[in-house]
């Protein structure tokens, strides 16, 4: 990675558990992500991995049963007057939190927007409350500068739009109404957690691009959360996969998706539909993601791994380096493990990818 990159996030070694009824649930194993400015992250996996429990630790809103027995969430910013501060997320209070980082450096778009939107409230002012309490803003300065976010996100006769409410707006519109809050405090970072899994495919395309042009102009750094493989190609630079609170595969976003080294990842990719599968002929992982509160020894996957060895069952995998970007946990990359290849369908599947991306480059 190259050396002058400004590193904003390093969250290492997170490790979670959450304190319920029926026990212990441990749903983050040990986590590692480091995000740089400007850059974007994409954490995919399917549900219940841990995607979300990871962002709510960055954010300092975690649920009030969730303990974490260990790890860093170091957020790297700059004051008003330019000096430069690291500050771990976790040894901080959440009114430390809410008062000096939610909102105003990091910001985070959900996947509904009619819950993160207050139905009672008008969208300026939606808007506008954020500018007021963290800086302050005079009203009027406030208003003007809502209608250009809004502006920004797309949505026209800002002016007239200041003054309605959720329910009068389409979904698309609500979720730009939802990005222009997040954008009000000017954040470093922008966290979204599945922002286009309610819309429709047409909508959906036109909120990744938004989110694509808002990072380009401003420079912000984005972790996109996703269980949708097809979203992350259009988003990322670099993507974590993973799998019952562990990543399993980090990479480029080439590397993931041209180069994939693990079963999960396989299985995922060859689930993700394109333009040449019919719905009748997609591929579903077999089984389902593993029971947190009985945590077994060895490898999460390896109960739906068809190429499980003898040692899964018994070591969890380490991470095994295939270049300084990309990084695998699963035996079958240790030196003494059978080779196995992914499956021909997938093979073939990955060189057709290929060659679109070059025709389309061309
Ligand atoms: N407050 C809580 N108490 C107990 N368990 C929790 C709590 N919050 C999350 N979990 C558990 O932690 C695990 C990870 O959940 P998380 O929401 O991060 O998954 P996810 O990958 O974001 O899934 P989805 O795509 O469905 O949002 C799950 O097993 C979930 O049941």
């Amino acid at each position: 990675m190259s050396e002058n990159k400004e590193k904003i996030l390093a969250i290492s070694d997170l490790d979670i558990t959450f304190k319920t009824t029926a026990g212990p649930v441990h749903a983050i194993r040990g986590i590692n992500i480091d995000l740089y400015k400007g850059e974007t992250v994409a954490i995919v996996g399917e549900s219940g991995s841990g995607k979300s429990v990871t962002m709510k630790a960055a954010m300092g809103i975690l649920a009030s049963n969730a303990e974490v027995n260990g790890g860093k969430i170091e957020f790297s910013y700059h004051h008003a007057d330019g000096t430069p501060k690291t500050v771990d997320i976790l040894q901080k209070d959440k009114k430390w939190i809410r008062r000096h980082i939610n909102g105003k450096r990091i910001a985070m778009v959900f996947q509904d927007p009619m819950t993160s939107l207050d139905p009672t409230m008008t969208i300026g002012k939606q808007i506008m409350e954020g500018m007021i309490w963290h800086f302050k803003t005079p009203k009027k300065e406030a208003w003007d500068r809502a209608v250009h976010l809004l502006e920004e996100v797309g949505i026209t006769d800002a002016e007239k739009r200041m003054k309605n409410y959720p329910h009068q707006l389409s979904g698309g519109m609500r979720q730009r109404v939802v990005i222009a809050i997040a954008l009000a405090c000017n954040p470093d970072l922008l966290i979204c957690d599945e922002p286009t899994t309610a819309l429709d495919v047409t909508i959906q395309a036109k909120i990744i691009e938004l989110i694509r042009k808002v990072q380009r102009e401003r420079g912000i750094s984005v972790i996109y959360i996703t269980h949708d493989l097809g979203v992350v190609a259009k988003v990322a630079d670099y993507v974590n996969v993973m799998y019952a609170g562990k990543i399993v595969e980090k990479g480029k976003i080439n590397e993931i998706f041209y180069d994939p080294r693990h079963p999960y990842t396989w299985g995922l990719l060859s689930a993700m539909p394109d333009l040449d599968t019919d719905d009748d002929r997609l591929y579903t992982i077999p089984g389902s993601p593993p029971n947190l509160l009985r945590e077994k020894p060895g490898d999460a996957f390896a109960p739906r791994n068809q190429y499980a060895l003898e040692i899964d069952d018994k070591l969890e995998p380490p991470m095994f380096r295939i270049t300084d970007t990309h990084y695998v946990a699963t035996w079958l990359l240790d030196p003494r493990a059978p080779k196995v290849e992914m499956p021909e369908e997938l093979r073939v599947r990955i060189e057709r990818m290929k060659k679109e991306a070059e025709e389309y480059e061309d």
